[in-house]
Formats: C-alpha cells, sequence, structure tokens
C-alpha cells in the first residue's frame, strides 16, 4: 500500500482510535520521542544538542528525545517555550532532569531539534519565536524539525514564519500535506517517517512506483493502446507528446494535424478543415485522446477543442486548451466522461477559484469538472472527483523546462490508453515523468526524456 497523508484532525482521529485499541498517548509519545532521538543520534556524532520545546505534544515528543539522548550519553540542553500543557507533555517534561533554559535565552549548539509547535499549530509563530529559531537553524550544523516543521500550516503547507534552511524533517505516523504540498515541503529538508504504531489509513496518499504486466500474450497494437495528439499552432507540443506517448507504453499513436519527423512509427494524419478530426476521432479503437499541447487559443483551436470535447474516448486536456475552458471549464467537461486535465498553476488559476491549499483546491476542481486533475508543479497533486488524491513525492527540479508538461501529457494519454483508469493513469505518468528526468540527469532537454520512458517503464515490471 502506497503511504498515506493524513491532516492534523485525521493523524489525531488516527491516534484516538490506536488508543482505544489499547495503547495509550504516553505510550505514542514515549514511541514518537524515541525515533526523534534515534534520528539525531545518527547525525549527532557526539555534537552538543538543542531541543527546542514548545507547550503541547510536540513539544512533548522533543523532552523525551532529550531524556532519552542524555541517557544514552550526549550533552543536550533544553530550551522551553510554554508551559507544558497535556497530561503528556507535561510528564515528559517532568522526567527530563537535565537542563532548561528560556527559549529566548538559548545560544546556537551545533545539533538542533525543533520541537516548538506540530499539528498543533493554530495561527502564525509571534516575530520573536520565529526570529529566535531561524537564528538557531542558520547556526546549526544539522537541525532536525520532530513532525512538521515549526510554523507551517499542517494541512496546507501554509508557511506561517517557519524557518528556512532545516536539514532534515522527522513525520510521525502518517506524512502531512505540509510535508509534500509546497512551501512547506521546500523547507522540511530530508524527509524521513517514523513509524510510531499508528495504523493510518486514509483517501489520500503519495504517489508510489507503478507495478506493470508486460503487454498480454495475444496483445496488438490497437489493444495496447491507440492514443491520437491533436496538433494545432505550434506542433512542436503536441510532437513531444506524441513522442512521449509512443515511449510511454501505447502500441499505436497517431498526430492528427501535424508531421510528426522522427520516431517514424508515429502515425500522421493532416488536419486540413477542423472538421477532419471528427472523421480521425470516429474510431473506437481509440484508448485515449490528448488535445491542448501548443494547439493555440484561435477560432480553429477552439473549433478542434469543441470536435474533441464531443468525441466518445477518454480525453486529456492540457496547455491551451484549459485556457480556452478557462471558467467554463467544469460546465464543458462535467457533462462528459472519462476526462483528465493536466494544469500547471497558471493554467489552475484561470479555470478555477483557489480554495484551501492546493490538496483541497485540487480536490474541488476535480469534483468541479467531474474527472481527473492533475494539478502540476514540483509538488504535483492528482485528484479524483470522489475525494481520492494522491502526491508526488520523488522530484527532479530539473524538469521546469520547456516542453517537460507537454511530455506528461503524452504519458498520461498512453498510460490511461493501455486501459488503466486516469486517476491510476496520472500517478504513474507523475512516476514515470519523474523517473525518466532522474534517469536523463541534469540539465537534459525535454525532447530527451521520452528516451529514458522504457527503461523508467522497465523498473515497474
Ligand atoms: N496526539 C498524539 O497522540 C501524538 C502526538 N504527537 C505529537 O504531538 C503533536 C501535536 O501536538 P498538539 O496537538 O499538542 O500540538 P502542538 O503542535 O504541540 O502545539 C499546540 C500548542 O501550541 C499552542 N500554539 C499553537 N500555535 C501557536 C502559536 N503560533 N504560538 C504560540 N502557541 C501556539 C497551542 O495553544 P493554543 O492554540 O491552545 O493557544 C497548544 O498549546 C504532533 O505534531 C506530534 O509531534 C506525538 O507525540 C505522537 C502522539
Ligand atoms: N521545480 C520543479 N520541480 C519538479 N517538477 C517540476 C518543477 N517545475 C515544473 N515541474 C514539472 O514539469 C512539468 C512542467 O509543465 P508545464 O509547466 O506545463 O511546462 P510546458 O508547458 O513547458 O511543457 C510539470 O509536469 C511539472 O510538474
Ligand atoms: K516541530
Amino acid at each position: 500500500m502506497p503511504q498515506p497523508i493524513l491532516t492534523a484532525a485525521a493523524m489525531r482521529d488516527a491516534e484516538t482510535a490506536a488508543v482505544a485499541a489499547g495503547t495509550t498517548y504516553a505510550a505514542l509519545m514515549a514511541t514518537a520521542g524515541k525515533a526523534v532521538a534515534d534520528t539525531a543520534a545518527r547525525f549527532a556524532l557526539g555534537r552538543p544538542i538543542l531541543v527546542l520545546a514548545g507547550p503541547g505534544n510536540n513539544g512533548g515528543d522533543g523532552y523525551v528525545a532529550a531524556s532519552i539522548l542524555a541517557e544514552r550519553g550526549h550533552d543536550v540542553i533544553v530550551a522551553a517555550h510554554g508551559d507544558a500543557r497535556s497530561a503528556e507533555a507535561i510528564a515528559a517534561r517532568a522526567a527530563w532532569q537535565g537542563q532548561t533554559i528560556a527559549l529566548a535565552d538559548a545560544e546556537p549548539r551545533p545539533i538542533l531539534i525543533d520541537a516548538l509547535f506540530g499539528t498543533g499549530l493554530s495561527r502564525p509563530l509571534d516575530a520573536d519565536v520565529a526570529t529566535t529559531l531561524q537564528s538557531l537553524v542558520d547556526a546549526a550544523e544539522f537541525s532536525l524539525a520532530v513532525d512538521v516543521p515549526s510554523g507551517v500550516d499542517t494541512d496546507t503547507g501554509a508557511d506561517l514564519g517557519a524557518p528556512h534552511g532545516l536539514t532534515a524533517t522527522l513525520a510521525l505516523g502518517a506524512y502531512k500535506p505540509a510535508h509534500l504540498i509546497e512551501p512547506a515541503a521546500g523547507l522540511c529538508g530530508h524527509l524521513f517517517l517514523a513509524d510510531i504504531g499508528v495504523p493510518a489509513r486514509g483517501s489520500w496518499h503519495v504517489i508510489a512506483r507503478p507495478q506493470l504486466v508486460p503487454p498480454p500474450r495475444d496483445a496488438q497494437k490497437f489493444t495496447r493502446g491507440l492514443v491520437v495528439v491533436v496538433a494545432g499552432a505550434m506542433p512542436g507540443a503536441a510532437r513531444l507528446a506524441a513522442r512521449a506517448a509512443i515511449h510511454a507504453g501505447a502500441g499505436y499513436v497517431i498526430l492528427a494535424g501535424a508531421d510528426a519527423g522522427q520516431p517514424e512509427a508515429i502515425v500522421h494524419k493532416p488536419l486540413g478543415d477542423p472538421a477532419d478530426l471528427a472523421a480521425i476521432l470516429d474510431d473506437d479503437r481509440i484508448g485515449c485522446v490528448l488535445i491542448g499541447p501548443g494547439l493555440g487559443r484561435d477560432d480553429r483551436a477552439s473549433a478542434l477543442l469543441d470536435i474533441a470535447v464531443a468525441s466518445r474516448h477518454p480525453l486529456v486536456v492540457d496547455g491551451d486548451a484549459l485556457t480556452l475552458l478557462g471558467r467554463e471549464a467544469p460546465h464543458r467537461l462535467a457533462p462528459r466522461a472519462d476526462i483528465a486535465m493536466t494544469p500547471h498553476a497558471g493554467e489552475f488559476a484561470r479555470m478555477f477559484a483557489s480554495a484551501d491549499g492546493k490538496l483541497l483546491a485540487t480536490l474541488s476542481a476535480a469534483r468541479a469538472i467531474d474527472g481527473v486533475v492533475v494539478h502540476k508543479g514540483p509538488d504535483t497533486v492528482v485528484a479524483a472527483p470522489d475525494g481520492r488524491a494522491a502526491v508526488q513525492i520523488e522530484r527532479s527540479s530539473w524538469l521546469s523546462t520547456a516542453g517537460s508538461g507537454d511530455t506528461l501529457a503524452g504519458i498520461l494519454a498512453a498510460r490511461r490508453a493501455t486501459g488503466v483508469d486516469f486517476f491510476g493513469a496520472a500517478q504513474q505518468a507523475v512516476w514515470f515523468h519523474t523517473r525518466a528526468a532522474k534517469l536523463a540527469g541534469p540539465a537534459f532537454v525535454a525532447d530527451q526524456l521520452s528516451h529514458y520512458l522504457p527503461a523508467a517503464i522497465g523498473e515497474c515490471l
């Protein structure tokens, strides 16, 4: 099972259920604090440790970790902020027998454990706390946030005054949106996940490596998946998408309206009049249609989009087609079955009002179009209309290059054409896209990505 992603409330519910099933909050805190201590010890290498402990259970984890580290012989000081509030945090603080100072008096130490605030942060950090925390992080050689960096909104990933430059974050029990959604995700540093014995389930999870099987023994090119990519004003973008589709497992790719160039295996069909597209799409063997990359935004583009939307095939809508739809997207797409869209942040904002953070905004967009939304970016979110969501955890910032989105759209169309539903196909596409980027190495050109797709697929068989 892929790793679940839980909101702060869902994590609390999971903890409550674990307690109802026989454990105690104190035992959970003991496990969490030990995980923090183990992670810190791995990197401390004998250097002095400063633990910042806040008033809640995040601080409680910090006191437990401090006690364990001190027992193991580490030099530990706790800088406390506020009085411990919950019974478990009060007990953890009482059990701490080492030196405690006020946060305002804390001097930098090489190893820093940030246990000020976790999932209970309810408002932005006070300015003086944020300044002190930042200066201690800046001065530390290794800094570890307990559960989440102090000063991020767990559920939306908003930055509420968190420090920049943390070395690592140890997520407790499950990932939360803040570990994956920007800007909080970028503030976490290296991400570790500790099992604290709380069974966590939910309808959101991280995108995991796909598991594929080779084509069946009796496969033939059309049953492998026939993709039609519709080209428009800037045919290069559609070419990139078509090449990605044929390298991503589709059996047959038609590029309608542009000459494909290489590879020759892509079949070119001319589109004189936009109405020619209706004839090309009148084919039951088609597994998926892709429209949008380089489509243009003129009357011809609109006419092609109308025909694609009216077709009976699974449809990926990307790029210019999304801009053409704009605020009409829900109204135009919801009545149509089997649809996915792949907006970047700008295209998303042209179609949908933004709700409470990227994850919830994407889920609400998916409901609005009654289809799958792949909301791109370093923190790509895939959302389905039934409330399921998957978020990218593997990343390559080298994907921020022209044409890389066209490639993703082509991969998505191919995966859908192989028979996977759009929610699954989109997760596969995001994973293959990033994996191909990693295989391509630094500073690749989007044209090169497709060549690495077969190897990425090979890792999943
Ligand atoms: N539940 C469990 O079983 C387990 C939980 N675990 C751990 O608990 C963490 C969640 O703990 P938590 O819910 O106590 O919240 P936490 O983040 O420590 O802070 C809340 C306190 O801060 C205060 N406060 C909030 N914002 C503030 C601000 N800007 N500036 C100042 N104060 C502010 C707030 O006060 P209030 O909002 O009421 O004024 C409250 O007193 C979780 O991340 C994990 O580390 C693990 O031990 C495993 C078992
Ligand atoms: N900084 C980044 N880190 C990881 N992936 C990124 C980053 N920037 C962009 N991407 C990915 O690269 C692709 C860019 O798509 P898009 O913006 O549509 O580009 P284009 O229109 O040039 O093809 C998306 O899949 C996006 O998720
Ligand atoms: K923290």
